[in-house]
Order: structure tokens, then C-alpha cells, then sequence
């Protein structure tokens, strides 16, 4: 479905809405995932300053724990980030869809295309950033990073209790299957259509994009823009950070 009254995104300025409001239960016991640090530094500050090194993004809104909108405050100010972006803190929801939505809520008119950009993925290059505004540049309602898969990947019949097998349904083409990364761009215009319509619960905001009818294409994602989920993921975003500093030479 096409929006006839969408503005044209070819010199719109970028909105980048970074939900941080989960706790991270899958990490561990700690502080809630997005202040926990990596190489001494917050993981959302890493994440913050993914998306205002694109030159095209001028608004970062970070979606806070719902108690934690000053502490976050007070942890961007402490640290340094580029003075041609502006940066909002508003508390989050309960689920990322809630806090995403919050988020949009805070971007001001004018803003014609947003990114979402989880702070669990703190390490995304910019030319990943930039790929995915370019292609919303060119036209696009929605649009994904996205990488192949490594493993073959089975359907199942979850298990009844825990540590029971699980029977196997189905093995899809894994030609055909993509691991999705953020951050995800979009129209402004269809994502806010898309949160004030979709009212089911995604793991996405393309998800709710496609449920309107609308066209998501996907860019090449990048393996660094990888989600840090679970302890071993904070090992391999340590060894990014360091062999980023060899090659930089300091
Ligand atoms: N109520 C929530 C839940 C999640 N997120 C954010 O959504 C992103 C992706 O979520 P995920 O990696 O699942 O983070 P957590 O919900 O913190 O992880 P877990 O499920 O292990 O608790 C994260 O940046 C997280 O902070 C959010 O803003 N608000
Ligand atoms: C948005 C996302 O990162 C795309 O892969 C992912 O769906 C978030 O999932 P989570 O369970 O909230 O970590």
C-alpha cells in the first residue's frame, strides 16, 4: 500500500530513536544492559555515537529505563559526543515496542525519515547507517541490514517441559533467510503509522511496517552490528573495540 501523502525523503533530515529501556535479563544479573560498560565506556554511549557519526543524522532520542531518564542524561553529558547532533532522553515501556513508540512520540515535525537502532548493538559502522538512510533516500518505506545465516535453521514443535526434545517441523531454504540487524529505516510517516495501527506484540519495527502492506527491502547488514545478548557477546564486542584501536594505531 502506498502513502500518497509520504514527503519526499531525498533531502529529509534523520531522526535516530535508540530504544535502551530493557534490563537485559539474558546478560546476567547487573545494571540494566545499556550502562553496563564496554572497554569502560556505556554500551548506549557506544550506540550514540554509532548513529551521530552518520553526518545525516542531527536528532538522537534515547528511550531511557522508564526510572532512568536523568541518570542517562547525566551519563551523555559526561561524555563526548558530536556538537552538530542534538540529543533527547525520554523514560521507555515496558516492551521495545512500547519504548520505541515513546521514542517516535519525542522526534519534532521536520524529521521526515528515523532510524531504530537498538543500544544492544553498539558497534554498527556507519557505512551500515549510512546504507540503510541512503536506500529510504532513494525511496524506500522501510529498510532492513540484514546477513545470511550461518546455520541451518529448523522449525520445531516447542518442548512441553523443559529439556524434553523437541520434534522437528520443517527445514526452510536457508538460500532465502536473513538475520536482521538494526538500525531499521524508515519513512517517519509509515513507522507512525505503523505503531499507531499494529497492535500485536513483534520483535521488530519492519514487522509492523509489513503488516501495513508496505514494501521492506532489505541492505547488507555487517557482522559488527551484532546484538549483545548473551555474556559471550560482551567478549566479542571487547576484542571489536580492541582490534578497532590496533587498527586505528593508538
Ligand atoms: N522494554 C524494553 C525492552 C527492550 N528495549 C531495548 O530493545 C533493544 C533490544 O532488546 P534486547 O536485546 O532484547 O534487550 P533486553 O530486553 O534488555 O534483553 P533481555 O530480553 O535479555 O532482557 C535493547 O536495546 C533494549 O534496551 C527497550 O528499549 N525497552
Ligand atoms: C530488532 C532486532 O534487533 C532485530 O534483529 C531484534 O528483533 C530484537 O530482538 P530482542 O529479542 O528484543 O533482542
Amino acid at each position: 500500500m502506498s502513502d500518497v501523502s509520504r514527503p519526499s525523503p531525498g533531502a529529509a533530515s534523520v531522526a535516530a530513536v535508540i530504544p535502551a529501556a530493557g534490563r537485559g535479563v539474558r546478560l546476567g544479573p547487573g545494571a540494566p544492559k545499556a550502562l553496563r560498560a564496554l572497554n569502560g565506556t556505556p554500551m548506549l554511549v557506544h550506540a550514540v555515537r554509532a548513529m551521530a557519526a552518520s553526518r545525516a543524522v542531527s536528532l538522537v532520542v534515547v528511550v531511557a529505563p522508564p526510572d532512568g531518564a536523568a541518570e542517562v542524561r547525566s551519563l551523555l553529558d559526561a561524555h563526548v559526543l558530536p556538537e552538530r547532533t542534538d540529543f533527547v532522553v525520554v523514560p521507555g515501556g515496558a516492551t521495545r515496542q512500547e519504548s520505541v513508540r515513546l521514542g517516535l512520540e519525542a522526534v519534532p515535525a521536520g524529521h521526515d525519515i528515523v532510524l531504530v537502532h537498538d543500544a544492544a548493538r553498539p558497534l554498527v559502522p556507519v557505512d551500515t547507517v549510512d546504507a540503510v538512510i541512503d536506500a529510504v533516500r532513494a525511496g524506500a518505506a522501510a529498510v532492513v541490514p540484514a546477513l545470511p545465516l550461518a546455520d541451518t535453521v529448523k522449525e520445531v514443535e516447542p518442548a512441553a517441559a523443559p529439556g524434553e526434545p523437541e520434534p522437528v517441523l520443517a527445514t526452510p531454504s536457508r538460500a532465502r533467510l536473513r538475520a536482521v540487524q538494526t538500525p531499521q529505516g524508515f519513512a517517519r510517516a509509515v513507522l507512525a503509522r505503523a505503531h499507531e495501527t499494529v497492535t500485536e506484540d513483534v520483535t521488530d519495527d519492519a514487522s509492523m511496517v509489513e503488516r501495513l502492506g508496505e514494501t521492506v527491502v532489505v541492505v547488507p547488514g555487517h557482522e559488527e552490528a551484532f546484538k549483545v545478548t548473551r555474556p559471550l557477546d560482551l567478549v566479542l564486542a571487547e576484542a571489536v573495540l580492541a582490534r578497532r584501536r590496533l587498527n586505528d594505531g593508538f
